[in-house]
């Protein structure tokens, strides 16, 4: 009677191990699946982002900001790459461009682009229209470059104008990320101090990150503002 007790105790524990077993790794899937970031971009197909935000950085440059689907989501873009994104120019033709972030997918729930809007420009005739409240067509990611972390031990960058996007992209990540020690050089080429874009956001990486991040500046007209910054 007693080992009959015991016998039917011990499957009774098996069975009770065996559901909390269960239920944790069940527990664990669902946490892990929930807290995996959603991701945005589709290679394949054009998805609307609303422009929220939009700054005048200067007369013919403008920062939008245009918001994820979630506060939690990212826009799934690896480093080093670029998007395409759709528009119409003035005649109303389809025109498609490339751009680069100025955001990280360490940059939840937005991302960010910095543009320079010529005056003939088909898709700056785009974005100078483009108000908040309206969506942008975006599909990536594209290009081939993709960077990994420690790839090299020093970095060489030469950008002008409007291609300083990808160089900060790729400069950011490396900066934020404690465990990429690698060295990064910008030469960076514009008209005049005034075109030059993000300024003060490089100026802030090569302030925090001074041990890793030189930024040279090279100009085509010096005027007393350059000299006295
Ligand atoms: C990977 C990548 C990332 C990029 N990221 C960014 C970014 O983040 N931000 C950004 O601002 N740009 C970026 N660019 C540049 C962007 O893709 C566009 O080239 C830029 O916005 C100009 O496009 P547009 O259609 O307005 O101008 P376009 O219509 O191509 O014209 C550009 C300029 O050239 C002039 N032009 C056009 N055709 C002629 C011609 N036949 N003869 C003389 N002049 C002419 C126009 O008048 C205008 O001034 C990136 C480019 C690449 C390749």
């Amino acid at each position: 009677m007693d080992l009959e007790f015991l016998h039917t105790l011990d499957v009774q524990i098996l069975g009770a191990v065996a559901v909390a077993i269960v239920a944790v790794v069940v527990g664990a899937v669902f946490l892990f699946s929930s807290k995996k970031p959603k991701v945005c971009l589709d290679p394949e197909n054009f998805k609307q982002f609303k422009l929220v935000k939009r700054d005048q950085l200067s007369h013919n440059v403008a920062k939008f900001t245009f918001a994820l689907p979630a506060p939690t989501s990212v826009l799934g873009l690896p480093i080093g790459q670029h998007i395409s994104c759709r528009g119409k120019d003035s005649q109303g033709e389809e025109v498609i461009k490339p751009y680069t972030p100025t955001t990280l997918d360490s940059d939840v729930g937005k991302f960010e682009l910095v543009i320079k809007m010529y005056p003939q420009g088909r898709m700056s005739h785009h974005f100078r229209e483009l108000q908040v409240g309206d969506y942008l067509a975006v599909k990536g990611p594209k290009g081939r470059f993709r960077y990994q972390p420690g790839q090299v031990r020093v970095f060489g960058m030469i950008a002008g104008g409007s291609g300083i996007t990808p160089m900060f992209q790729v400069a950011r990540a490396i900066l934020e990320n404690p465990n990429d020690k690698t060295k990064v050089h910008l030469i960076y080429a514009n008209v005049s101090y005034e075109d030059i874009l993000l300024r003060e956001e490089l100026e802030t990486l090569a302030e925090r990150y001074s041990s890793h991040f030189n930024v040279y500046y090279v100009l085509n007209q010096v005027s007393c503002l350059s000299y006295a910054k």
